[in-house]
């Protein structure tokens, strides 16, 4: 199974480009939904997130404050990390299973979308990796359209991320999303012709095809040695 890193920053254009994966059929894990569903209320995440930062991160519901809680972690690095090594194993199990359950269904290739792919060093586990990239105005600007956030609070967010730059340096394919959408799917048409090229060896035997034919071959094997006594 080849497994696609899709990173950039916050509001670089991955869920753009995610929308587009999954159009042209291919599988998409998003981080960011596993990470609000391990937030969600009576969960293992939300347990822990609010003993460590107490009940006024919570709705009268008892869900957590969403946007309350961004304006806490992304004004202070020290809470930020503290958040992000609370919830780091219930995100990493979180996207685990979405892989195998990609791979019980048979995927060969899937698209896994991760701000946080180099922060958090799962770069290691994808190949190719793309990277979404803007410049930091057009980045601040789609952020303070797209949520309402102030210049501000919009900075503090890119700031919380490695920067987009050093991303764009670690790629191995670089989508540049500061034009317009049409701009954005001509580049895409690309990346979807090199993401869909023949599987690898390896990514073959990664894929429930490749691991199904490797034990046909060795029950057939070891059938065929007993049967006609070969062997010690
Ligand atoms: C702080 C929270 C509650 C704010 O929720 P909100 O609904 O406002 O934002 P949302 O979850 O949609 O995230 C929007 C974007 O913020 C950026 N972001 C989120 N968490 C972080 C973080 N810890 N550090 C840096 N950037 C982050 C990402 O680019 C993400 O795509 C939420 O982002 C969260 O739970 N973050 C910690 C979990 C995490 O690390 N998520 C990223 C998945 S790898
Ligand atoms: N090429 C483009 N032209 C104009 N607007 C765009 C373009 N690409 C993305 N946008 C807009 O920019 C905003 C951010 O895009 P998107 O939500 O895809 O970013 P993201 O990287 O997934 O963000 P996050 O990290 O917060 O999840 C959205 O409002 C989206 O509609």
């Amino acid at each position: 199974m080849r497994i696609v890193g899709l990173t950039g920053g916050i509001a670089s254009g991955k869920s753009t480009v995610s929308n587009l994966f999954k159009a042209s059929g291919i599988p998409v894990v998003d981080a960011d939904v596993v990470a609000r569903n391990v937030l969600k209320k009576g969960s293992g995440g939300w347990k822990r997130v609010v003993a460590a930062f107490g009940e006024e991160i919570l709705l009268p519901s008892r869900e957590v404050d969403r946007p309350k809680l961004g304006q806490m972690v992304f004004s202070s690095d020290s809470k930020r990390q503290l958040l992000n090594k609370l919830m780091a194993p219930y995100i990493s199990t979180g996207i685990f299973w979405e892989i195998l359950k990609q791979w019980a269904k048979g995927a060969k290739v899937i698209v896994v979308d991760i701000p946080l792919l180099f922060e958090v060093k799962m770069d290691k586990w994808t190949k190719p990796i793309v990277v979404v990239w803007v410049s930091q105005e057009t980045q601040l600007k789609r952020l303070m359209g797209r949520d309402g956030l102030s210049e501000e609070d919009a900075g503090n967010r890119v700031m919380a991320q490695m920067s987009l730059d050093l991303k764009r340096s670690k790629a191995d394919v670089v989508i540049e999303n500061n034009g317009d959408l049409d701009h954005l799917n001509q580049q895409f048409s690309k990346v979807l012709s090199e993401i869909r090229r023949p599987l690898t060896w390896t990514e073959f035997w990664r894929s429930r095809q490749g691991t199904f034919s490797v034990l046909g071959l060795v029950t057939s094997g070891l059938f065929v040695c007993k049967h006609f006594s070969i062997g010690p």
